[in-house]
Formats: structure tokens, C-alpha cells, sequence
């Protein structure tokens, strides 16, 4: 058996650095518990709250090497052992929740890993990542994935207005300040939208430039809402 998981409904919010993912998925927590649902909202990585999580924050800061000197696949394990360690509490609040929302989940492995390595060898990457993290760690599979698809250059100036993060002085992690790096993360998540039934595109800024935060929580909820399976009042 590889999906433990009971009743609850998971949707992962994902995209790139500074797509709005913390705020949205935040929102969506919100709305929906204001709406009557049982709703968990867990973030990954756990950086204080698992071993790998700090390797993770180590990593980003740097003290394992500069980004082009990590094999991939190597670097996946740190984030997959920071779920693995976290399974219990996954499983958890699947059971007693109807609504588990991840702010990044598996899919971020999935992007930012194979994002590094040749267009040829993406494929097995990825059904690496998936094997370790669905079949080996027995991790419960996400129902939706909604992708916050933003440019990379509105996702820098979206950066600068973060909160200070708790594993890193710097403004800027390692990843976050490699802007043709952010660029292959964007395209490996569109295609990963495009090949999946699963994953939801939401068009973080249109011809009108960035959209309200709002407009998008609304396209939110109601991707949440379908997968639901049934209708949620929306509380203003
Ligand atoms: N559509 C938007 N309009 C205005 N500000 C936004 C929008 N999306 C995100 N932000 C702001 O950008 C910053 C980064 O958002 P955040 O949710 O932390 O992104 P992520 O979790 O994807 O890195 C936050 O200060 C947030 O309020
Ligand atoms: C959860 C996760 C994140 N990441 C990457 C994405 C980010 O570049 C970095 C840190 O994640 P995070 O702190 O969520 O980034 P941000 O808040 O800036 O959006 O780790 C992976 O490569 N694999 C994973 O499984």
C-alpha cells in the first residue's frame, strides 16, 4: 500500500520563489475554515522542525557548495528527508482534517531538481523523486497542484518585499538570487502543468500586470472548492 492516507483532500500550492505561495496558501486556509471546513495548512521545508530541514537551510546558505557544484538528485534528498521525518504528522492531519493544504510539497522537488539537470534526463529524475518520496517514504499523493506561474522578474521584486526568513540573513537563499536557475524552475513547472490532469495554471500577472492577491485567492478557492467536491460559503 502506498497512500495511507484516510478522507482528507490535498491540494499543494506551488511555484517559484516569491510567486505568492505562503500568502495564498494562507488565504485559502482561511477562507475555507471561515466557510465551516477542517482545514491543515503545513509549509515545507520544516527548517527548525526536522534534521534535514536545517541541512536544508545549511544548503541554502551555502555550506555545502555553490549550486552548480550539488548533483540534483542528491540535493532532493535533503528535502525528501525533511517529509520523510514529517510523515507522521502528514498522516495526522490527513486523518483528522478534510482539507490539507501544502504550501510546497513533492512538486517542488520535482521542478527545482530536475530544472538543474539535462531536458534528456529530466524524466528519470523525476520518476526518482516520485519513487523515493511516494513509493519508498510512502508520502501521501497530492489530489491538486496549483501552480502560481509568475515571471521571473516580478518574482524577484516580490521577493524584496518578504518577511526575513528564520535560515538565512541574507535577502536572497541561494537559489533565489540565480535568476536564469529561476527561469528553467518556471519552464519545469509549466511542463510539469501541461503533462498532469492534475495540476491547475493560475496566471499570476496578466495584461493588466499583477494581479490582486484577492483575484487570484478567489481562483484559488474555487480550484480548492471543486476538488472538494462540494460547494464551501465564502465568507467576506
Ligand atoms: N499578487 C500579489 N500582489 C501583491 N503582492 C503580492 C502578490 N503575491 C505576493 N505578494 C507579496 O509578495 C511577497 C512574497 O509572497 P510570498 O507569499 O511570501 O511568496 P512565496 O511563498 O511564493 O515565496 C509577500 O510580501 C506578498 O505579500
Ligand atoms: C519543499 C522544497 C523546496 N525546494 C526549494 C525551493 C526553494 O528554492 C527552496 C526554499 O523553499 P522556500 O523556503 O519555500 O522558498 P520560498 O519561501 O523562497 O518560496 O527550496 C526544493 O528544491 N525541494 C523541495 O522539496
Amino acid at each position: 500500500m502506498t497512500d495511507e492516507r484516510d478522507t482528507a483532500v490535498i491540494v499543494a500550492v506551488e511555484g517559484i520563489d516569491g510567486s505568492g505561495k505562503g500568502t495564498q496558501a494562507k488565504r485559502l486556509a482561511e477562507a475555507m475554515t471561515a466557510g465551516g471546513v477542517n482545514v491543515e495548512l503545513m509549509s515545507f521545508p520544516r527548517y527548525g522542525e526536522t534534521f534535514f530541514g536545517r541541512r536544508v537551510g545549511d544548503f541554502l546558505n551555502g555550506r555545502f557548495g555553490e549550486l552548480s557544484e550539488l548533483d540534483p538528485f542528491l540535493v532532493s534528498l535533503l528535502y525528501s528527508g525533511d517529509r520523510y521525518e514529517s510523515r507522521e504528522v502528514i498522516l495526522e492531519k490527513c486523518r483528522s482534517a478534510e482539507l490539507v493544504i501544502f504550501d510546497r510539497y513533492v512538486p517542488s522537488n520535482i521542478a527545482h531538481q530536475t530544472a538543474k539537470v539535462a531536458l534528456e534526463n529530466r524524466q528519470e529524475l523525476r520518476e526518482w523523486i516520485e519513487h523515493i518520496e511516494y513509493e519508498i517514504f510512502r508520502l501521501p499523493r497530492p489530489d491538486r497542484v496549483i501552480l502560481l506561474d509568475t515571471p521571473v522578474d516580478v518574482s524577484q521584486e516580490l521577493i524584496d518585499r518578504k518577511e526575513k526568513r528564520t535560515y538565512t540573513d541574507q535577502a536572497k537563499d541561494l537559489q533565489e538570487s540565480n535568476v536564469a536557475y529561476m527561469q528553467k524552475v518556471r519552464d519545469a513547472y509549466k511542463s510539469l502543468a501541461d503533462q498532469n490532469d492534475c495540476w491547475s495554471l493560475i496566471n499570476v500577472v496578466d495584461d493588466g500586470g499583477l494581479r490582486s492577491l484577492g483575484a487570484i485567492a478567489a481562483d484559488v478557492f474555487s480550484i480548492a472548492q471543486s476538488v472538494l467536491g462540494r460547494p464551501v460559503q465564502q465568507v467576506t
